[in-house]
Formats: structure tokens, sequence, C-alpha cells
């Protein structure tokens, strides 16, 4: 594409140098320049990419856009107000605006995204859809899986995925949208077709100055769709969201059990492994039976079915899609191989989350709760208390333990979780290597306790002074039970 193509919808502040240039590639990271590339020049939290134009021009870049004035001579300079707005209308352009062909699905909210996300995949995929998927876990293009940095990719990122999509037949998709996504332009040029609202509860405060910044970032979602917004009736900031949002054109599809709400449910019966509910639509009546416990499942359900309701899909469908799931990996999952008591691997890790588990669990425990968590350094730091408190009300035992301390020192962040859970009664263990915890864990089980290992779900890995070591909380309790003969 010329350079002038991919300006022409940019306020440009200056233009130093051609824009009859060929841009092959576009890229917002020196390292990933190539020959003929745009490098978009993004002031990080770490450092600045303004720094890196000399290695860009080295790798190949022809032309750069920034948002500081710089002098440098054999490329074309453009300067623009913000560089990451500006490249998320490039990256729309760049990629043939491909998020307007696609029917997009963006989820937004504290918990319960990434499983309404599969939720909806699975609905649409019954339908005869061929959706395809973004978000915590992986990317989904039908059945090709590709691995997630990030919840929501960076706009090129996105728009190449969009791209990719549509190259393989791809009609719609489903994607997880996060508040550091809709702060940081990333979904800038994307034309949803439906938003969706599960939920808010403290978290990422490092990141927004207050909960309203963090509520007012997750609302711009629904400025950017088209045929309907999904809320959720029974969070009071969604009753918030639904009065600041009344006035705009998009319809407002409400959800929820305790309030009055569009889609509902009734006579819900859980047990360990599963949960089912009458559900209530203005259309349609139906009883869903889900393979996933807890009451946030029929929360999560709820929202797919709103979403899938609202796309015109029949009911039938909307059961087989629900019905047919196994669960998700990391989300409650219950580790198979253990007989005597529960292992239960969750990805919990805001206060919110973690007591959501730690209730639904609680109501199925014959002797034991035992839970092992930890806090992530380097991030909100409110929660760490609070999370203790919540890990002493509800366990009958927890041990505190490292989950990605990142640069921080691991004791420190364990110092602040026993601040919290030393107001309790409950019993703790603080374990600095989460390996050990999660032995100590298992070798204190007795018949009938569960044990749950929050904190990392499906994440592989833990960082530390921040070195990535592999670590999957899963295999490691499977490792140990071997060891000690406890399978
Ligand atoms: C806080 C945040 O969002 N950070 C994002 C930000 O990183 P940063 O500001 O630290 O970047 P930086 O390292 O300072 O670099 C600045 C620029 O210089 C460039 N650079 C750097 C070095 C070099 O040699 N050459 C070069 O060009 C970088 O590519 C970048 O464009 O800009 C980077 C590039 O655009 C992002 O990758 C990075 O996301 C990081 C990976 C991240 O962890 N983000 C998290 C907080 C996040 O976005 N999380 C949400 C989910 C939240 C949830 O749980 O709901 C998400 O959507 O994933």
């Amino acid at each position: 594409m010329l350079l002038k193509e991919l300006l022409r919808d940019l306020e440009i502040e200056g233009l130093k140098g051609s824009d009859e240039l060929s841009i092959e590639a576009t890229t917002y990271d020196s390292r990933k320049v190539v020959n003929n590339s745009l490098f978009i020049c993004i002031e990080g939290f770490k450092t600045d990419g303004h720094l890196y134009i000399k290695d860009a021009i080295k790798n190949g870049a022809v032309a750069v856009i920034v948002q500081k004035d710089i002098d440098i001579e054999g490329v074309t300079v453009v300067k623009v107000k913000n560089t990451r707005k500006a490249m998320a209308i490039i990256a729309n352009d760049f990629y043939h605006r491909p998020s307007g062909t696609l029917a997009l699905i963006g989820v937004t909210g504290t918990n319960g995204k990434t499983s309404t996300t599969y939720m909806i995949k699975k609905i649409l995929e019954a339908s005869g859809r061929k959706p395809g998927l973004i978000g915590t876990i992986s990317n989904w293009i039908g059945d090709e899986k590709i691995d997630a940095d990030r919840t929501t990719p960076e706009s090129l990122d996105l728009q190449k995925l969009f791209r990719k999509m549509l190259e393989n037949e791809i009609d719609s998709c489903v994607m997880e949208v996060s508040s550091h996504s809709l702060e940081l332009q990333r979904v800038e040029k994307c034309n949803f077709q439906v938003g969706v609202f599960t939920n808010l509860t403290p978290d990422h405060l490092d990141f927004h100055p207050t909960i309203i910044d963090y509520r007012n970032a997750k609302k711009k979602l629904f400025h950017k769709t088209e045929l309907y917004n999904i809320i959720n009736v029974d969070d009071e900031h969604g009753r918030i969201i639904i009065d600041e949002i009344n006035s705009l054109k998009t319809p407002i599809l409400t959800f929820g059990v305790n309030n009055k709400a569009d889609i509902s449910a009734k006579n819900i019966v859980m047990t360990m492994k599963t949960v089912s509910f009458d559900m209530i639509t203005p259309k349609y009546k139906g009883k869903i039976e889900l393979n996933i416990p807890g009451l946030f499942t029929v929360y999560n359900a709820l929202a797919a079915i709103a979403v899938t309701y609202a796309m015109g899909i029949e009911f039938k469908y909307i059961k087989e899609g629900l019905e047919c799931m196994k669960g998700i990996a990391g989300r409650l999952e219950a580790v198979e191989e253990f007989k005597d008591f529960a292992v239960i691997i969750d990805y919990a890790h805001t206060p919110d989350a973690l007591e959501n588990v730690l209730k639904s669990v609680r109501g199925f425990v014959e002797n034991k709760l035992i839970t092992v968590f930890g806090c992530g350094g380097d991030r909100d730091r409110s929660k760490r208390a609070v999370m203790g408190e919540i890990a002493g009300k509800y366990s009958d035992l927890t041990i505190i333990t490292s989950d990605n301390p990142r640069s921080e020192e691991p004791m420190q962040i364990l110092t602040m979780i026993e601040d919290g859970i030393s107001r309790t009664a409950g019993k703790y263990h603080v374990i600095k290597d989460r390996k050990e915890a999660i032995s100590f864990a298992l070798k204190s089980a007795q018949k009938g306790d569960i044990i749950l290992i929050a904190g990392k779900g499906h994440e592989t890995y833990q960082v530390i002074n921040n070195n990535v070591f592999e670590f999957d909380d899963k295999k490691v309790a499977l490792e140990v039970a071997r060891e000690e003969g406890l399978l």
C-alpha cells in the first residue's frame, strides 16, 4: 500500500519526506521491522518507541509515525497527536477494514470474559456458523490455535488476526475486550455488532486511577456497537452503565438472576460438577444443563444466551452449544486423577473471583477446604490483603505462596496477603515456593477434602525476578502426587 493511502484518515500535524512510498509491513516494535516497513513509535510504560527509530531504519523502515518532534534523516517522518490512535486507524486500513465484514462480539468485565466467549463460540458453531475467538488463553481461527500474548492484542496484531480469519472463511469473531485495550485504543477501529458487560469488581487499580475510571474504560465498548449492548443487571456497575448508555441508539438487553432482566434463569440447581437452570427469554424458555459448576457459570451462560438470542440463533442451538461444553482449561478444572480428595485449578486472581470460587466449592466440601494462592507482583497491591481475608474466611487451611512476583521480592507480597488473613480465624502457612506449597497442600489433604489451587489457571509459567520459568499448576500437582505416592 502507498503511505499516503495509510495516512488518509489521520489528523497529521507534520510530514517530512515523501508519502508516495510503498509500505509492505507496519509495526510498533523496531525489532520486528523488515524492508519497506512503516514503524509506529509508541510511548510505553517502560520505554519509548521514539528511541528506536535508528534501529528501525537499520532494519528497513522507510517511514515513521511519531508524536514527538524528531529530527532524523533517511525516512519519511509523519507527526500525529497520538500514535496509538493513529496505529489503530492505520491497522484498520492496512488490513482492509476486516472487522466490518466479521460479525464481531466484544465481551468486557472483570470476571467471566473467557468462559463467556467460549460459550458463545460453542453456540455459534452449533448453529452452523464459523466463529473465531480472541482471548486470554489463546486465539482461535476455526480449529487452528494461536498463542495469545495478551487478552486483547495491539491494534495492528488484532486487525491482522481479523484479516486472517476472513481468509479462512471465518464469519464471526467473539473476543475478550480488556479495559487496557479500550484505554489504549487497541480496539479503536473495530465495528462491534454486540457488546457484553459481565461484571466489575476492583482490579487493575494500578492502571486505572479509580474504580470509576475502570468502569468508564469498560463503558467505551458500548459506544462502538451496532446491534445490541448486553448488560448484567445484577451487577451494581452494570446498572450504572445501563443508566449512562440509555440514550445511545444501540438497544440494551439485560441478563440476571436477582433483578428483572430480559434474559434470566430460574430454578438453579448446582452440584460439584454441574449446574442446571430454566432459561427465560422474551421469545422462548427451556432447561439448560451445563457440565461446568458454579453460580457464575449461570451468569456466563446467560450472557452467552443473550448474545446469541440477539443474533437470532434458535433455542435448540443455544442448548446444544452450551450442553456440549466439557469445561474450560484452568477454569474450575477438576484434576481427574485425584480420587480420595479433589484438586481444583482455577484462574481466580481478583478478590471477587476468589470469593465466588471459594463460595461455590465450599458448598460441596465433605471435610476440609484447602486453598493455595498468591498475588501477582508489579500489579494492584490493594487486593493482596483483601484476598488474604477472603481466603481465611472461606478456607479451613490456606497456603499463601508466590504467583508471578515479577520484579517484586516474593516475601513482600506474601506478607501483605498475611496482613489480611491474620484478621480471620482461618489457619494458614506461608510457603514462598509454589511447588512446595502445592506439595504441602497435597500431603495435608485427607479423604473428602477439596484443594483449590487458585490464581494461575491455564498459565504455564511463573515470573520470578523478571525471569520466566515453566510452571503449570496441574502438571506440578500431578508430578508431586506421583512423587509422594498420592495417586
Ligand atoms: C500496560 C500495558 O498495556 N503495556 C503495553 C505497553 O507496554 P509498555 O508500555 O511497557 O511498552 P514498552 O516496553 O515501554 O515499549 C514501548 C514501545 O517501544 C517499543 N520498543 C521497545 C524496545 C525496542 O527495542 N524497540 C521498540 O520498538 C515497544 O514495541 C513499544 O511499542 O505497550 C506494549 C506494546 O504496545 C504492550 O505489549 C504492553 O502490554 C503488556 C504486554 C501487558 O502486559 N499488558 C497488560 C497489562 C494488558 O494489556 N493486560 C490486558 C488484560 C487485563 C486483564 O486481565 O483483563 C490485556 O488486554 O492483555
